[in-house]
């Protein structure tokens, strides 16, 4: 039996799948058996005349993830909004069963699962019923935060930190990510660390895109992230 952790977001487009993937990146190198999970993806793209998933795409090309596409994803819709309304929009009912059953099967066959949510963690996944906490709930796993490095973060970071926790939610570490180093980035992540306690705080820095991109996400991953730190996290 595997382990699992479930990567959350101060919001979305905070690089949750960007740090995914560099952490499956470095699990997959050691010699791991490691998996990426998409449970509900929205703002899917259209590929091969399906709507999939960027994020596990993503994943998989930084990873070099075998495992089938379908067992990475359970539900993937079109429209770009949250997942209770993209389900909506689409009639299509979201099982949080099948969410649950198709991690479980995930967890049996590789040694570490890095799950991802749909922005933050009061994202509903069904309207007035179940939310992203809910199913970090019911998956019994704790989490890796991802935060903006840039002026805001402290509220965002802090506000998560203490819901989290209100829920018995267990907060392995935190990456600062797109982090530049200016002043007061590094002062956001002194305050972030003093307020919480937190110890494992990690730093991210901002990956240009253009030629090669993929090449330097994973350097930067390699310089910043040791494996050891990865595995204690995820462990
Ligand atoms: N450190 C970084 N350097 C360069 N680009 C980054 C970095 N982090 C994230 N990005 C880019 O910013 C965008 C948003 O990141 P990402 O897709 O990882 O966010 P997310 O939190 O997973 O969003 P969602 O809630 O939609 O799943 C992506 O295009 C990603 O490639
Ligand atoms: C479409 C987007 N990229 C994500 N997949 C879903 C983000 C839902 C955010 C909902 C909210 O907090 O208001
Ligand atoms: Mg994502």
């Amino acid at each position: 039996m595997g382990k699992g952790i479930f990567v959350v977001g101060t919001d979305t487009e905070v690089g949750k799948t960007f740090v995914s993937a560099g952490a499956a990146y470095m699990l997959n190198k050691d010699g791991h058996g490691v998996c990426f999970f998409k449970p509900v993806q929205s703002g899917g793209i259209y590929e091969n005349g399906a709507v999939q998933s960027g994020d596990v795409q993503f994943v998989r090309k930084v990873a070099q993830i075998e495992e089938s596409y379908e067992r990475m994803n359970t539900y993937c819709f079109e429209a770009s909004v949250s997942p209770h309304l993209a389900s909506e929009i689409e009639k299509k009912e979201i099982e949080t069963e099948k969410l649950i059953n198709h991690y479980q099967k995930l967890v049996e066959t590789y040694d570490y699962v890095i799950v991802e949510g749909a922005g933050g963690v009061v994202v509903p996944i069904k309207r007035n019923e179940y939310c992203i906490h809910h199913l970090i709930k019911d998956l019994r796993i704790p989490v890796l935060m991802v935060t903006r490095a840039n002026v805001g973060t402290i509220n965002h970071t802090m506000l998560t930190i203490e819901f989290l926790q209100s829920k018995g939610i267990e907060i392995k570490g935190i990456v600062v990510n797109a982090y530049q180093g200016t002043f007061y980035e590094e002062d956001n992540v002194k305050v972030i660390s003093a307020m919480s306690g937190i110890e494992k705080i990690f730093t991210l820095g901002k990956v240009e895109r253009g030629e090669a991109f993929i090449e330097r996400i994973k350097a930067e991953y390699r310089n910043k992230l040791d494996v050891e730190d990865m595995l204690d996290m995820i462990r």
